[in-house]
């Protein structure tokens, strides 16, 4: 299956304080540490396939989040979209976010990740700093959630999650998209 990319939309980012993220859904959109390592662990076999990673355009909601975190905008960066992926069963849809400082920040590698985890590159740094969270569910009509329809045959509302990563005086934000085979879907229907 060909996935165009960018494929993300603009969406609606709140704390999730404020909205009606189910307690189900907590263990995965709020866990701290490396969702990497959480998909590992629901796995024999994890892979990341990356959709693209190019200069893109990024949406005002996504420069609202480095704005709050005195990033000076708007500012050219590298869009990174990617499926990860637990035994070749589509998890995840992340989409990241790389000022073109970051790109340049030799020890993040981030030109260089190709279809190994952005987490790796990011906590193996000893500085790193991670916002706190802001969810958002995306409805059946939004492009990720018609690409969950395609890989699994659900339609239903997709819950994500986001944060900005700080490290070595760069920042990286991250916006993760769970599909439908993540456990905590069960327990919703
Ligand atoms: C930030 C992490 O990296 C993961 C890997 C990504 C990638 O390779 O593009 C994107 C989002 C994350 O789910 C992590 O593992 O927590």
């Amino acid at each position: 299956m060909t996935i165009r990319f960018p494929l993300a939309q603009p969406s609606h980012w709140q704390r999730p304080e404020v909205t009606d993220l189910p307690a189900a859904a907590e263990s995965w959109l709020l866990a701290e540490g490396s969702l990497t390592q959480k998909l590992k662990l629901h796995s024999q076999h994890f892979s990341v396939h990356v959709i693209g990673q190019q200069t893109a355009p990024v949406f005002e909601s996504e420069f609202d989040m480095f704005r709050r975190h005195h990033k000076r905008v708007p500012f050219e960066a590298v869009v990174r979209e990617v499926i990860l992926s637990c035994d070749d069963t589509p998890w995840v849809f992340a989409r990241s976010i790389f000022p073109l400082s970051a790109v340049n920040q030799k020890n993040l590698n981030l030109s260089n990740i190709g279809s190994t985890s952005l987490g790796q590159s990011l906590f193996d740094q000893t500085d790193l700093l991670r916002s706190p969270f802001e969810v958002s569910k995306l409805d059946i009509n939004n492009s990720i959630a018609k690409l969950n329809k395609k890989l699994h045959e659900k339609s239903h509302p997709l819950w994500g999650r986001r944060s900005l990563f700080q490290t070595s005086g760069q920042q990286v934000l991250v916006s993760e998209v769970f599909l439908s085979p993540v456990p905590f879907y069960q327990e919703l229907s």
